[in-house]
């Protein structure tokens, strides 16, 4: 797809969005939060906690390329908030000695924009874009070319006198995220050489995180008070780390600074995470779901106004963490509660409540 000169001059520097949420188990990070996880974040593969699939998958297609002298294929990550893939593309520039420039879907909404990167790319740089998902079409389309040739066309002049002059790109590593890949285009997604998909973590990794994290931050705690953080973590290391800071907090206030397990315990209490990792928002879909639709089956629209939240926020958030969890189930016809969340909000499942592993159904 071409593009037009002057949208070249236009063409500012990428910006993130920010998505703020005010719940403590929101998987999207918040403002200030930015800087702390970067002070948290693994800085080789070596470093990074779990994902051993992705890591050694990808460990290899860097050192293949490294013994080649060559960049490396495309890389695409995958998977819900916070798991890690920002982390990741960081650490591929890092293990590649090479630098990494940042920039976004949303940021790009002209292919302008994307030449004006592209352009100025230097061989083995590292292209991070964030949230690929949400890329303007047209700068899509000139993705595609850029990756898999190498080039992009420029048009000089308009109208009919227009011509496109191609304009070649030193070889690059494209690392694409995203927490939606089934809305990637095919085509897009087959240009990558290499997807990772990353899974929410065991309770056992989000203690070794939970630990590095306390490390890092000068925290001290017990072992059992680690475990409690992580097991109230839901499969998330942002989660993990954030509610290790509140609990700094209260161990810091409350008492004597130690996060030891009843200090744990009474800081996620106050804060409204439950044992098992639920907060208000799971909760309030559970219950709407529950009180008001009978169990369901409802739509996700109708369940996200229901409880006041953006659609995104309730099928991305925290309906994986309830699907994964077997509190709700994905039907044909809409969302179902199963006996589990009716047990879960103390209230009696009527006959015939779902169980969490029937009727999984992607819609
Ligand atoms: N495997 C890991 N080991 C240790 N810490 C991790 C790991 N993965 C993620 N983290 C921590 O979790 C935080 C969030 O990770 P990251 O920003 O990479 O997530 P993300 O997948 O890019 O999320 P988003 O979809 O919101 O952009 C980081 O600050 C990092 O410290
Ligand atoms: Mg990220």
């Amino acid at each position: 797809m071409p593009f037009h000169e002057d949208e070249l001059e236009a063409a500012e520097e990428a910006h993130f969005e920010s998505l703020a949420t005010p719940s403590l188990t929101a998987a999207e990070a918040e403002g200030d939060e930015r800087a702390v996880e970067a002070a948290l974040r693994p800085r080789s593969l070596d470093e990074v906690v779990g994902q051993a699939r992705v890591r050694a998958q990808l460990g290899l297609v860097l050192e293949a390329a490294r013994q080649r002298g060559r960049t490396p294929d495309h890389v695409l990550l995958s998977g819900p908030p916070g798991l890690g893939k920002t982390t990741l593309a960081m650490i591929i520039a890092a293990e590649m000695s090479s630098p990494l420039r940042l920039t976004s879907g949303p940021a790009i909404t002209h292919a302008g924009d994307l030449a004006a990167i592209l352009s100025g790319m230097n061989e083995g740089d590292v292209l991070f874009v964030d949230e690929i998902h949400r890329m303007s079409r047209p700068a899509e389309e000139m993705l595609y070319m850029a990756m898999e040739d190498f080039r992009v066309d420029v048009v000089i002049g308009k109208g009919p006198g227009a011509t496109a002059i191609p304009l070649d790109i030193p070889p690059f590593t494209l690392v694409g995220a995203t927490t939606r890949a089934g809305l990637l285009p095919g085509p897009l997604r087959d240009r990558f050489g290499f997807t990772g998909h990353l899974e929410f973590y065991e309770p056992d990794e989000l203690d070794l995180i939970v630990r590095r994290s306390a490390g890092l931050l000068g925290v001290e705690l017990t072992d059992e008070g680690a475990a409690e953080i992580a097991s109230r973590s839901r499969g998330t290391p942002r989660i993990a780390n954030r509610l290790l800071r509140r609990v700094r907090d209260y161990a810091q206030v409350k008492a004597d600074g130690i996060v030891t397990h009843p200090v744990a315990q009474a800081a996620l209490d106050l804060y409204e995470v439950d044992p098992l990792g639920l907060d208000r928002l799971d909760r309030a879909v559970l219950d709407v779901l529950c009180r008001r639709f009978g169990g369901g089956p409802v739509g996700i629209s109708t369940l996200a106004v229901a409880v006041g939240e953006e659609r995104e926020t309730v099928e991305e958030v925290a309906e994986p963490f309830l699907v994964r969890n077997g509190f709700l189930a994905r039907t044909p016809r809409g969302r179902v509660a199963t006996a589990a969340a009716w047990s879960h909000l103390g209230l009696s499942a009527p006959p015939g409540a779902a169980f969490g592993d029937e009727a999984l159904f992607d819609e």
